[in-house]
């Protein structure tokens, strides 16, 4: 997988797990076509473009969310327990903390609270950060 220069770019991504790639927002915004496709849900940026023409909730709707921040629109679908486990095989990495800015922050963290406990991020540093 090609490293992408938005992880840890801000110096050094130390103080949290060095296993984790962080991308910034604005590297996940430019992967929104269907030739590359990333999405962020909940703190975390997926790379679904393999997925695209197998969601069963057909590709348009997630062409909508290409690039950007799906956790609400992924939340409202009500998606199952199936649908939150599939979405491991295409986790690429953390957004990066600096981007989680007080707004996007809490965001995240009311999120995970709603959903506690969290399958994905019980034992990630980015949800320890912000879920405490
Ligand atoms: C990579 C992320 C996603 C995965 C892995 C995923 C997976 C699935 C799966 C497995 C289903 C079948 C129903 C279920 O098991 O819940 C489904 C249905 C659906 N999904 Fe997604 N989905 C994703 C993202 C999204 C997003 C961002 C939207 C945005 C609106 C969306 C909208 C829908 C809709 C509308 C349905 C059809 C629901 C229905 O027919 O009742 N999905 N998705």
């Amino acid at each position: 997988m090609a490293a992408v220069e938005a992880s840890g770019s801000d110096g050094k991504g130390q103080g949290v797990e060095s296993c984790v790639t962080y991308y910034r927002l604005e590297e996940v915004a430019k992967r929104n076509s269907s030739e590359e496709i990333w999405l962020v849900i909940h703190g975390r940026v997926y790379d679904i473009t393999r997925f695209l023409n197998e969601h069963p909730g057909g590709e348009e709707v997630l062409l909508e969310q290409a690039g950007a921040d799906a956790s609400e629109s992924f939340e409202d679908v009500g998606h199952s327990s199936d649908a939150r486990e599939m979405l491991k095989q295409y986790y690429i990495g953390d957004v990066h903390p600096s981007d989680l800015k007080p707004e996007g922050g809490s965001k995240v963290m009311e999120t995970h609270l709603r959903n506690r406990p969290c399958v994905f991020c019980a034992s990630r540093p980015a949800c320890l950060l912000y879920c405490k």
